[in-house]
C-alpha cells in the first residue's frame, strides 16, 4: 500500500539578526541600507520566504521594524538585553522559533542566495550546526544552519558572547564555500556590507 503519510520535511525557521551598533556604518541601521531601491531587510525576507516556513527578525529597536508586522510568517522580536551582540540576538530569537532547524543570518547580506541556504539545510544530518568556511580562520556563523535544541542548550549555559566559542562548543560541520560555486559562481551570498563605502560600491558596480 502506498505511504499515505510520508515523512513531513522539518519545519524551518530563519532568524535575521538586525541589531548591532553598526559602528563601521557610522552608527546606521544596516538592514535599512538599500540595494537598487530595495532595503536589505526586504531582500532577505523575499529570499528566505522561499526556503523557510517562518522568519524571525530580532531587532534592536522593534518599532523601527513595525512596517513588517502583518507579513505572513514574519515575526519581529526585540533583544531581551541590548548590546550583547549576535549571541544576545539569538537569546531573544531562538525561544520564539518553531523550527527544529534554524538558518541564522546577519542583516547586512543583500545577495543571500536561497539555493545556497537550501543546500545548507540539506546537510544537517546528525550535526548541531552547518557552517560555511573560507578556510580555518574565516567562517560564516551568520550564514549558517543550527539545530534549535542545540542552540537552546548552549544559550542556557554559555559563558561567552563569542560566536566562535559557540560554534566551537557545538558539534559543527564546516563546509567549504567552494561547494557553492556551482550555484553562486561569485559567492555573492556571503557578501556582507559593513561600511557606507561598500554600499556605494555595490550600488555603482554590480
Ligand atoms: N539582534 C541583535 N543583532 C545584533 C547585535 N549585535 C550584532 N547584531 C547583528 O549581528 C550581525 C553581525 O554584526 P556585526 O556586523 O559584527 O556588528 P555590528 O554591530 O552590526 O557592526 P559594527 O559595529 O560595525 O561591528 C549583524 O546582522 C548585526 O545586526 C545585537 O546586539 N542584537
Amino acid at each position: 500500500m502506498p505511504d499515505e503519510n510520508p515523512a513531513k520535511p522539518a519545519f524551518r525557521t530563519a532568524i535575521i539578526l538586525a541589531g548591532g551598533e553598526g559602528k563601521r556604518a557610522g552608527g546606521r541601521d544596516k538592514y535599512f541600507f538599500s540595494y537598487r531601491g530595495e532595503t536589505f531587510i526586504t531582500r532577505l525576507i523575499e529570499c528566505l520566504e522561499t526556503v523557510v516556513d517562518e522568519i524571525i527578525i530580532v531587532a534592536k529597536n522593534e518599532e523601527k521594524c513595525s512596517h513588517f508586522y502583518g507579513i505572513d510568517n514574519v515575526h519581529i522580536v526585540s533583544d531581551i538585553i541590548k548590546g550583547r551582540g549576535p549571541i544576545g540576538g539569538l537569546q531573544a530569537g531562538v525561544p520564539e522559533a518553531k523550527g527544529e532547524v534554524i538558518f541564522v543570518s546577519a542583516c547586512d547580506m543583500p545577495f543571500l542566495n536561497p539555493e545556497v541556504v537550501n543546500r545548507l539545510f540539506d546537510q544537517m544530518n546528525e550535526y548541531d550546526a552547518i557552517i560555511p568556511a573560507w578556510d580555518e580562520d574565516k567562517v560564516e556563523p551568520l550564514h549558517a544552519i543550527y539545530r534549535r535544541d542545540a542552540l537552546v542548550k548552549y544559550l542556557k549555559s554559555h559563558k561567552s558572547l563569542s560566536l566562535r566559542a559557540m560554534i566551537h562548543e557545538l558539534h559543527s560541520k564546516y563546509i567549504s564555500v567552494e561547494e557553492f560555486r556551482d550555484i553562486d559562481p561569485n559567492l555573492m551570498t556571503f557578501t556582507n556590507i559593513n561600511k557606507l563605502e561598500e554600499l556605494e560600491e555595490i550600488n555603482t558596480k554590480i
